[in-house]
């Protein structure tokens, strides 16, 4: 168990040195509104305290706008039926030059640096907003699947949806922090 726990401080630390570097960096980055959309329940007090805070953070990089969509808006028996529901809703949001990011457990596994290049590499294209979206209970439907520019997993474990969105918002306060090249970052 020993020389498992210290391979496995050894694996963190050379990993934490081999930090891919993000190409820009120190760059100017067009700060693009950012857009988080959600789909459940109502949220709870812990949480909405952890989302202030996070959207405070990131709010000195760019504008952020949270918006919150109710899960099964039809009161659907069968969940395929939630499913189109929900993806209606979150589609009706979305405009033609909206760069559409989703958040899903069979995404791209990729690392905080690749996701400020995404960020910034979405300003250069001329979007006018960056929206993420996270699924309700069910996951995504197949329109938003359509529509999605980028498919994303925060881990390779199943999140419940307010955990995700906590990890999601810190992720990007995070890639700020790296196009900014601050501290926070190491
Ligand atoms: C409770 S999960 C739904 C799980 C469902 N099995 C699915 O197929 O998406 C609700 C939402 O949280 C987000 N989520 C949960 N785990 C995630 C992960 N590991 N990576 C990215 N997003 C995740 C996704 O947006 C998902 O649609």
């Amino acid at each position: 168990m020993r020389s498992l726990v210290n391979g496995a401080a050894a694996a963190a630390a050379s990993s934490a040195d081999d930090h891919a570097r993000c190409k820009f960096t120190g760059q100017s980055v067009r700060a693009v509104p950012i857009r988080v959309v959600t789909v459940g329940k109502g949220r709870s007090p812990g949480l909405r305290l952890l989302l202030d805070d996070y959207s405070d953070k990131l709010r000195q990089f760019c504008a952020v706008e949270l918006v919150h969509l109710r899960s099964n808006p039809k009161n659907a028996r069968d969940k395929r039926v939630q499913v189109r529901d929900e993806d209606i809703s979150v589609s009706c949001l979305l405009r033609p030059d909206d760069w559409v990011a989703m958040l899903d457990e069979r995404g791209m596994d990729i690392g905080s640096e690749r996701l400020a290049e995404l960020i910034a590499g979405a300003g250069n294209t001329g979007a006018s907003k960056l929206t993420f979206c996270l699924g309700g209970p069910y996951g995504h439907g197949p329109k938003l699947r359509e529509r999605a520019d980028v498919s994303i997993k925060l881990s390779s474990m199943v999140l419940n949806h307010e955990v995700a969105l906590v990890v999601l918002m810190e992720q990007l306060y995070r890639s700020w922090t790296i196009l900014k090249g601050l501290k926070y970052h190491h």
